[in-house]
């Protein structure tokens, strides 16, 4: 099914000044930005400026400390069903005893309840979302037998089965070779130009610049411990300036068209 874009197109993912943390405290802060449907935003910012708290945020597994959500039109806990979600990658237990099949068909839970049987209509799906991500002849092996490329590749077939509307990858070009990272950024191009609606964390800006359409720069607080913050949102010709690549990654080396800056931290706050 795709999600062909209406026109005006309808948004995916809105905040007003909305500000996420954990346990009252922020860690990320003054968001406010509409995603349009069908858009590929790259949430690019250095460690711990707030990218995996904010995605975290739009499922509801972060708190909103200050501002507003909406999500595919709803609250984050009410919009979950049509999400699809890749946690970063050490975050994930590969011991459990489980097999690829079964892995992927744990993304159709959330829509069926655990308790009923998947059916014809299930299977057909887990069977195409691993032919998505190029996995159909790995389903019976053991999950945890996998390499790393194709656990990734397993959990975003997971991702996919329930045919979300909005996908949140939280870095999954981390540690994955030439094909699959080629492999990758076609599935998130495909994706798009089905009128999903993806947000992806990487630190990398040529991901950014190869496959999406819009750009979420964030910065860390001033001071450590401080919250994260935007340093620029919008379309990617249009946000993604060297002025605010210099201001997300103070003190740090980038690349930003082949080039490569290095940039200096401010000595003002
Ligand atoms: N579950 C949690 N409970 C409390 N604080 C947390 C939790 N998860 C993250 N934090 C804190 O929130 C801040 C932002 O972390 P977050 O993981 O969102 O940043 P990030 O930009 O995704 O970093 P990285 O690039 O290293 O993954 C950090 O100070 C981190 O210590």
């Amino acid at each position: 099914m795709t999600f062909a874009a209406s026109d005006p197109r309808g948004i995916a993912l809105s905040m007003s000044d909305a500000a996420f943390g954990y346990a009252g405290e922020t860690r990320v802060r003054s968001l406010t930005l509409e995603v349009p449907e069908g858009a590929a935003v790259a949430l690019i910012g250095p460690n711990g400026s707030g990218k995996s708290t904010l995605l975290r945020g739009v499922l509801g597994l972060a708190e909103l400390t200050a501002g507003s959500i909406r999500v595919l039109g709803t609250s984050p806990d009410r919009a979950r069903r049509g999400v699809g979600s890749l946690p970063q990658a050490d975050t994930r237990d590969a011991s459990l005893p489980v097999t690829l099949r079964q892995v992927v068909t744990m993304g159709l839970y959330r829509s069926r309840g655990a308790l009923r049987p998947i059916g014809r209509a299930g299977r057909a799906a887990v069977d195409g979302s691993l032919d998505r991500v190029g996995l159909r002849e790995f389903a019976g092996r053991r999950f945890g037998e996998l390499s790393g490329g194709q656990q990734q590749r397993g959990i975003l077939a997971r991702a996919l089965v329930a045919n979300p509307r909005l996908l949140l990858l939280d870095e999954p070009f981390n540690g994955l070779d030439r094909e699959n990272r080629e492999a990758l950024l076609h599935l998130v191009r495909e994706l798009r130009d089905e009128g999903r609606t993806v947000l992806v964390s990487t630190h990398d800006l040529e991901i950014a610049q190869q496959a999406c359409t819009h750009v979420l720069l964030l910065a860390s607080g001033h001071r450590p411990g401080e919250p994260g913050h935007p340093a620029a949102f919008g379309p990617l010709d249009e946000a993604l300036t060297l002025d605010a690549v210099q201001h997300a990654f103070q003190d740090t080396t980038v690349e930003l068209d082949q080039h490569t800056v290095t940039t200096t931290r401010e000595t003002e706050v």
